[in-house]
């Protein structure tokens, strides 16, 4: 049997500039000649797609309770986890995952406040163990994070979702959980700071992943 993938997530808030590094990490793993799968959560496949859409509708008309948030994320989770994510890792491919399991942690506990043990639960029945293998916290003021967000919203000319149109005071909870979780688990998290021009961010990704990678061969 060939060996199992290896799996990594890109975390942090809003317009921290995750999008822009799974893209970077994905071609510094393909260039290596590794099999990458890149996705992201909520959503990776059809359906957890759709999943995604309810849970960004900004739908003013009928608010989405705490725990339905809560329980649409995991849904999603298990139907790309299912579909994707565990037949590419079985057939040795690596996964980048833009977005996991710590921003439950991170949204629906630290921003909306639900008991991390609940959501530990969850994460036991839906994932049976499965963890990645190193996370990317990618990690600014959500302040000045919020200022590149405004500017990608202008340049696709798009409406801000349900999260984006949360307060600061949210992200800054939800800034606190992510380096909690990261502090909590030092060998699995890398903490970058993100805040730097994306030349020196991608600077610090190489290395990181130059070690990992060693570290796993
Ligand atoms: N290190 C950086 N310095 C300045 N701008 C950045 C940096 N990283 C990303 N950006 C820009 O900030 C915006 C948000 O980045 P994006 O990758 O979409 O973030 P996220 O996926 O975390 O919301 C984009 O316009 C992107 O080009
Ligand atoms: C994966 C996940 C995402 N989310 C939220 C965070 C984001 O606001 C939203 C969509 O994710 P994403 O598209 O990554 O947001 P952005 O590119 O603006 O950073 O979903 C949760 O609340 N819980 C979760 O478990």
């Amino acid at each position: 049997m060939s060996k199992r993938g290896r799996f990594i997530t890109l975390e942090g808030g809003e317009g921290v500039g995750k999008s822009t590094n799974v893209a970077f990490v994905e071609a510094w793993l393909t260039s290596r000649g590794i099999d990458v799968v890149r996705t992201r959560e909520p959503g990776g496949t059809a359906r957890a797609e759709a999943i995604r859409e309810l849970l960004l509708d900004p739908a003013p008309n009928e608010p989405l309770s705490v725990d339905a948030e809560l329980l649409l994320v995991f849904a999603a989770r298990a139907q790309h986890l299912a579909e994707k994510i565990l037949p590419a890792l079985a057939r040795g491919a690596w996964v980048v995952c833009d977005r996991f399991t710590d921003a439950t942690f991170a949204y629906q506990g630290g921003g909306r406040g639900i008991d991390t043990y609940r959501i530990a639960q969850l994460e036991a029945f839906v994932q049976k163990g499965l963890s990645p293998d190193l996370t990317l916290l990618l990690d600014m003021p959500p302040d000045a994070a919020r200022v590149r967000l405004e500017g990608r919203l202008r340049d696709l000319n798009t409406q801000r979702d349900r999260f984006e149109q949360e307060r600061v005071e949210f992200f800054m909870d939800v800034r606190q959980a992510y380096l909690e979780r990261a502090a909590s688990a030092p060998e699995r998290f890398a903490l970058i700071d993100a805040a730097q021009p994306l030349q020196d961010v991608q600077m610090v990704l190489g290395r990181v992943l130059e070690e990992r990678v060693a570290q796993w061969q």
